[in-house]
């Protein structure tokens, strides 16, 4: 934990002190920057809150911020830098009406505008345009979630929701509702004395303003060119041509997925995998990814017939979550949530500026390689299928080359196919000798960047593919690997190679209880 929440009795800080002074177990060792495996998923949200920055909650319903000092001085709380506050600021209420059945009238009159929601919180947004969401108690156990529509309709799962938004033809997208008790929607994180505050490091880049505090020290908020999105810099071709694309012609928001021609390609990719059975239910399930998928993501893009409110279409979305950027005891800068975040959502990707082989060693030497990132999706790949195959290749593709300037080379169907036992060597050959790049947001780059590495994190990565389909260059994705608390750290697992690079000793101090004391 950075920073302890000041509270004498808070069992989470008194609990992760302890945990500081465990041992250290064995070192993590493993191959790539980023990791892509299947974890196991954090179920526990108890274990979650002792192993992140954690915070103390207040709720105080109904109390205007200015009035909370007042409430803690009256409770002789010791003032805290945290508070998490519950505002039921609820512009329309539901209306009650008669059996009826639902159409475009039942949502029109809240006037829901994309626009009006980049001060909400994601998961608040249905309930300042009519919606009310209920906690109940199954058996006096269980709670269950359940949300009033605009037209007094009660909505008990993810499937009814998406059926009524179709129906109802909405503008509101899926990942907006959430059936997880756990999770609060109106939960706000704010940061109440800090040394240092800017509104917003990305300089209204993005959707979603991006604060910065500094509660330890008087250092400004990093230098940093924001961009969203990536950059190929000299000697690296990327060909965003329409020509290396296919898509899709749905028109049910890609919800059948048999039919849709891209989340095939998602489908078709893990299949080629020997000995793993066909799952037509790959990807993401209404927006939310729950494990990663280490064949990658074939998202719809610019060819496809569906809208932005296809459920295929998720890392191409702006910044939709509430982060801040904050100075760490001993970690440097790294990034928090500032509102409940569930299990599987989006977070953002990493983005910076792309490099080939020779400009990442420059790079590295010269400035340090704290930012770069290996596009290693291909590795990856081939780590999969090595496994499996020591079988020839097929002689049609033995000398297939990839054409950079031709819609002829189409890399997936290459990659399905392939099965050969060289298989790093042949990728290489096929894409000319160019099949390794970096991204480095040292200098230019977005809100990714910060995330800090974590033994036991809350994020894992995801390659996808948007805008080509060539693969050597898919979409860095952070999703959220368990429910995030208002407040919580979020952080990836770097999967640094400890000792890789003789010489170079950098102590971890994630403090999770998994900790392996070492980063590098
Ligand atoms: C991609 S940057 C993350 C953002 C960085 N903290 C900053 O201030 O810009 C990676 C660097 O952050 C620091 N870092 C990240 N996670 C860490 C950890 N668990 N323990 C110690 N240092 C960490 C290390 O210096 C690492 O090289």
């Amino acid at each position: 934990m950075e920073e302890s929440c000041n509270f004498k009795f808070c069992k989470i800080c008194s609990s992760t002190v302890k945990q500081k002074n465990k041992s250290n177990t064995q070192l993590h060792l493993l191959k790539s920057k980023h990791s892509d495996s299947n974890k196991t998923i954090l179920k526990s949200i108890a274990k979650d809150e002792t192993s992140h920055n954690i915070v103390k909650r207040i709720k105080i319903k109904n109390t205007p911020i200015g009035d909370i000092t007042k409430f803690i001085k009256k409770k002789k709380i010791r003032c805290p830098k945290f508070l998490i506050l519950n505002l039921p600021k609820i512009i329309l209420e539901p209306k009650t009406r008669n059996i009826h059945k639902c159409n475009y009238s039942c949502v029109n009159w809240t006037n829901y505008n994309l626009n009006k929601t980049a001060s909400m919180c994601m998961l608040a947004i249905p309930l300042y345009f009519g919606f009310k969401r209920h906690i109940t108690n199954v058996n006096g156990v269980q709670k269950s979630v359940t949300y009033e529509t605009p037209c007094g309709v009660h909505i008990q799962n993810i499937e009814d929701m998406m059926r009524y938004l179709m129906i109802t033809k909405s503008k509101m997208t899926i990942d907006q509702f959430d059936f997880d008790s756990d999770i609060d929607p109106l939960a706000k994180f704010r940061f109440l004395k800090p040394i240092m505050f800017l509104d917003d490091i990305s300089e209204g880049l993005e959707f979603k303003s991006i604060s910065c505090v500094n509660g330890i020290n008087g250092e400004q908020s990093p230098k940093l060119n924001y961009i969203t999105n990536r950059q190929a810099i000299t000697d690296v071709n990327l060909n965003l041509d329409t020509d290396f694309l296919c898509g899709c012609d749905c028109s049910d928001n890609c919800q059948d997925k048999s039919k849709c021609a891209c989340w095939q390609l998602t489908i078709e990719a893990q299949s080629s995998i020997p000995n793993s059975d066909k799952n037509e239910h790959l990807g993401y399930e209404y927006r939310r990814l729950y494990t990663a998928i280490p064949t990658g993501i074939f998202e719809c893009n610019k060819t496809c017939k569906c809208n932005r409110l296809c459920l295929n279409r998720v890392v191409q979305q702006s910044l939709c979550l509430d982060l801040q950027l904050f100075k760490t005891k001993k970690k440097g800068w790294g990034v928090r949530c500032l509102n409940d975040i569930p299990r599987g959502t989006f977070i953002c990707c990493y983005i910076g500026n792309i490099l080939n082989e020779t400009n990442v060693d420059e790079q590295g030497i010269n400035y340090g390689d704290e930012y770069l990132l290996d596009l290693d999706f291909i590795d990856k790949f081939k780590d999969h299928k090595e496994d499996y195959e020591e079988y020839a290749f097929p002689s049609c593709l033995n000398n297939t080359i990839y054409d950079e300037n031709s819609a002829s080379g189409n890399a997936l169907q290459w990659l399905g196919n392939l099965k050969l036992k060289n298989f790093k060597d042949s990728i290489c050959n096929y894409y000319n000798g160019n099949s390794e790049y970096t991204i480095d947001s040292k200098y230019s780059g977005n809100i990714g960047r910060f995330f800090n590495h974590s033994c036991n994190p809350n994020l894992f990565v995801q390659s996808v593919f948007v805008d080509t389909h060539d693969l050597r260059f898919p979409w860095i994705s952070f999703f959220s690997q368990c429910v995030i608390k208002a407040g919580t750290e979020l952080t990836w697992d770097y999967a640094y190679e400890v000792g890789s690079l003789p010489g170079k000793k950098v102590a971890c101090y994630c403090e999770s209880v998994e900790c392996k004391q070492r980063l590098l």
